[in-house]
This record gives C-alpha cells, sequence and structure tokens, in this order.
C-alpha cells in the first residue's frame, strides 16, 4: 500500500478508537518507524510501505489503539523544543509546564545561580532551563531511580552540561551534614503529583497508562502542594522564588498555603488555555 494510502486508512482506525490526534498520531508513529520527518512523509506518500514497515507499524497502530501514549510507543517528546526520551516510570512532557519554566526563566538573572527541580521526571523543566540559562548550576530529584536514569540520559543525549540529577524523597538527600549548612538554591521549581485519588481524569486517555507515582497526591492532590510549601523554605536562599505546578482548581489553595507560610508577593500564572497553572511566592528569609 501507498504511505498516503496508509495515513488515511490508520487516522480513520484511530479516529474509531477515540484518538483525539488520529491523522497527527498515526504520521507520528510511521515517521518514528521510517525515521524520517512529517515533511518527508508529505512529500513522498506515493511510496510504497515495504511489507516489514507496515506489519511493524500495524503493530503500533495496535497498541494506540488499545490507547497507549504516542510518546511511550515511540520512546519521545518534545518539550520546549528539546527532544526528550520518554519511559512508562514516569509522566510524558505536557505543553502546560513551559508556564512553569517561563516563570522561572523571567525570575533568573543572565549572571548566575542554583535551581533545584523537584520531582523532575524526564528532566523536562530542569534541561529546558538549564538550556537557556547556561550560567546556572541546576539539580534535579526524583523518588524513582528510573526517573533520575532517564533525565541522566537526556541531560546526555542533548549535551546539557549544568544539570545533574539525584535520587532523593524531595529534600531528603539535601539534608546537611550535622554541623554543615544546607545548600540554598535561588529558585525552587516543581510540578509535583496534584491529582486526587478519585480524579475522573486518571481513568481517560494518555493518563491511564501513566504511572499513579508521577501523578496522584493524597489529601484531594493537595498533599505534596502543601508539603513543599512547608519544607523548601529551609532550602531556598534569601529573597528566593518557590514555584509550584498545580491543577486549575488548585491556586487559591497553593496561594493561600503560601501565605500562611510566610513567603511575599504570592501570584499565579495562567497556561495558554486561560486556567491557572503556576503559584509562586519570594521567601523573604528569616
Ligand atoms: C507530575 S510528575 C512531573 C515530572 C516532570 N517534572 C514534568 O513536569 O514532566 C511528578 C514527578 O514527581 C516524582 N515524585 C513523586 N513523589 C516524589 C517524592 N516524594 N520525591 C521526589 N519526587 C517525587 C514522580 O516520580 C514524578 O516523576
Amino acid at each position: 500500500m501507498r504511505l498516503d494510502a496508509l495515513l488515511v486508512a490508520s487516522a480513520a482506525r484511530l479516529a474509531a478508537a477515540g484518538s483525539p490526534t488520529p491523522r497527527l498520531d498515526a504520521e507520528v508513529l510511521l515517521c518514528h518507524l521510517l525515521e524520517v520527518d512529517r515533511t518527508w512523509l508529505y512529500t513522498w506518500g506515493d511510496r510504497e510501505a515495504d511489507p516489514a514497515t507496515a506489519e511493524r507499524f500495524a503493530a503500533l497502530l495496535a497498541r494506540r489503539e488499545a490507547g497507549e501514549p504516542v510518546a511511550y510507543l515511540t520512546g519521545e517528546r518534545e518539550f520546549w523544543g528539546l527532544r526528550l526520551a520518554t519511559e512508562p516510570s514516569t509522566l510524558i512532557p505536557r505543553p502546560d509546564t513551559e508556564t512553569l519554566v517561563e516563570a522561572a526563566l523571567e525570575k533568573a538573572g543572565a549572571a548566575g545561580g542554583r535551581l533545584l527541580d523537584l520531582g523532575t521526571g524526564t528532566g523536562a523543566i530542569a534541561l529546558a532551563f538549564a538550556s537557556e540559562r547556561p550560567g546556572w548550576r541546576v539539580l534535579g530529584v526524583d523518588l524513582r531511580p528510573e526517573a533520575v536514569a532517564l533525565a541522566r540520559r537526556n541531560a546526555e543525549r542533548l549535551a546539557i552540561a549544568n544539570a545533574v540529577f539525584r535520587q532523593s524523597d524531595w529534600f531528603s538527600a539535601l539534608e546537611a551534614a550535622e554541623g554543615e549548612a544546607a545548600e540554598r538554591f535561588e529558585l525552587i521549581v516543581s510540578n509535583p503529583p496534584y491529582l486526587a485519588d478519585d480524579d475522573p481524569h486518571l481513568a481517560r486517555g494518555d493518563v491511564r497508562f501513566e504511572p499513579a507515582s508521577a501523578l496522584v497526591a493524597g489529601d484531594g492532590g493537595l498533599a505534596d502542594l502543601h508539603h513543599l510549601v512547608r519544607t523548601a523554605r529551609e532550602h531556598l536562599a534569601v529573597a528566593g522564588w518557590l514555584m509550584l505546578e498545580h491543577g486549575a482548581e488548585q491556586g487559591g489553595a497553593v496561594r493561600q498555603a503560601l501565605i500562611s507560610a510566610g513567603y511575599a508577593e504570592v501570584a499565579t500564572r495562567c497556561d495558554l488555555a486561560g486556567l491557572e497553572r503556576v503559584s509562586l511566592g519570594r521567601w523573604p528569609g528569616r
């Protein structure tokens, strides 16, 4: 079958299976197999798919029809213009999270400083920031060793030298040895788990295949956000910023938590859809 006809038939199958982006999914999967970009597909659609490619494509299509995310099938996703390897051990980076990167860049002088990314996953936020601010030292931590290994691989693939990654239960690996002062950061950012365990999104689309450890938090989704607001104070430099991504309905609760914990200049940023997405506050020091 010709490639263009194969795409039309595949997109129809994925549409029937409920994919919100059937044509795009089919194109991305075929490009992945052929190791070409989408422009190549549009240019050479009259070529015949060889039988081996057609068979491998059919297998990928069947997995996509069953709902598996395209980013897990191809093993990569673009974020902030960076091609990041993805794995089922952690979240697929979302475009919404670029709001957090933008907020961090806005507060980060070009001269240099230290940024900590808590729950780094693929390393998306840490690597996007590090790629824009080579004078800063960036540390990303994650509870899951597989995520830490993935983030390190992404840094290597992208040749980003000013970001390093460590396994840590939030701040646990950063506690100072007795008699020493803990390292402090000018910026602490996080996109922590923030869905309640009964959130209906957990049963829909790509989210069904992502790990609960990246998505779900206690206390109706607020437990990790509250924990980070309380504990980050001990790790922020004077006048440093804490920035947290959260659900569209959680902005009020996060702002309140930041104010109660003593942060100043508390504010919330909206994502491109106009939804409250990132809340931030400045630590005045004590
Ligand atoms: C919503 S995902 C965000 C991943 C990535 N930062 C992004 O924005 O694409 C949350 C991440 O927090 C990590 N995580 C969950 N609990 C943690 C903990 N106690 N300490 C450190 N990381 C944790 C998860 O493994 C997951 O990678």
